[in-house]
């Protein structure tokens, strides 16, 4: 991981976006992401059946499951790549429209991915300028958001390093920053902590803490459930399409219907076993 560069490290996000709130799920009017009644079908499976989720400003949302359960399919559905079957995605109040994720974007939903989708061949610098490409905003002030940014992630000393020579850690991390790029109002992440070297797996989750505290609402799809309940405030538990739980994050994984759902899984074995502990195999 990197060294400092000229500016001292930070651990806030270089700007504020809104205040932070409490929890989230709860009976509060105020919520910037709803889903309601969402079901999703693939032709004759359905990937997601009357899914209800809500998150408010500043908190971070966990999305766990046993694989299959319909965890990247709600975030899909999230930011407009696939439309509900039945059910509707609402942004402040407003429905999204599928199949216009570029739209979404612009209004403000980023999006990171199980296999980070950063620029291999451009630079950690030049990817970092990519959201703000057609923007308006000034030369000067990209170059100065997207170093702080790199500072916030560790790799200002890999500024100028093509991504392709970065550890998939090191990735995760980039294109996390990326996503702050456009001051977004929420990030959906599908898996960022999996395969991840332990130190950047904290690094990572102290990141996304940080971002939420300056008022970005993170959804995050996670296995890695260690790392998971240290920076969630709610966690919702997808079984075969249909969310089993939501709740504070100990109350969900110490639930024996969660328990049930991972049985047969190395989770599963985990959380019988009465507390989780991360692998720490295959880590980049
Ligand atoms: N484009 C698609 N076409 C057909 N079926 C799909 C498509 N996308 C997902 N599915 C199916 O929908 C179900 C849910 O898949 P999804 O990838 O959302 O699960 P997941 O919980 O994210 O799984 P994992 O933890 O393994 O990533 C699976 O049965 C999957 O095969």
């Amino acid at each position: 991981m990197a060294g400092s560069r000229e500016t001292p490290r930070v651990s806030r996000l270089p700007a504020r976006n809104t205040p932070r709130r409490g929890s989230c799920w709860g009976e509060s009017a105020m919520s910037i992401l709803d889903v309601e009644g969402v079901s999703k079908r693939f032709g004759g499976l359905w990937a997601l059946h009357d899914v209800h989720v809500r998150v408010e400003p500043g908190t971070v949302v966990g999305l766990i499951g046993p694989n299959g359960s319909g965890k990247t399919t709600l975030l899909n559905v999230c930011n407009g790549v696939y439309a509900p079957s039945e059910g509707e995605v609402r942004l402040d109040g407003t429905p999204i429209r599928s199949g216009r994720p570029h739209r979404v974007a612009a209004a403000g939903v980023m999006r990171t991915f199980q296999d980070s989708r950063v620029f291999r061949t451009l630079t950690a610098m030049q990817n970092m300028r990519v959201p703000l490409l057609h923007s308006r905003v000034s030369e000067g002030e990209v170059r100065r958001r997207a170093w702080e940014l790199l500072e916030f992630v560790h790799l200002t000393d890999h500024g100028n390093t093509a991504a392709s020579e970065l550890s998939g850690g090191q990735r995760k991390l980039l294109e996390f920053a990326r996503a702050l790029m456009p001051r977004p109002r929420l990030i959906l992440m599908d898996e960022p902590l999996a395969g991840v070297h332990p130190e950047i797996k904290q690094l990572l989750t102290e990141r996304i803490r940080a971002a939420c505290d300056d008022g970005v609402s993170v959804v995050v799809v996670s296995h890695e459930l260690p790392a998971l309940l240290g920076v969630t405030d709610h966690v919702a538990c997808l079984v075969e399409g249909r969310v089993l739980l939501t709740g504070e994050p100990a109350e969900v994984t110490g639930d024996s219907r969660v328990v049930e759902a991972y049985l047969g899984t190395e989770l599963g074995e985990e959380l019988s076993g009465g507390g989780v502990a991360g692998s720490e195999e295959g880590v980049s």
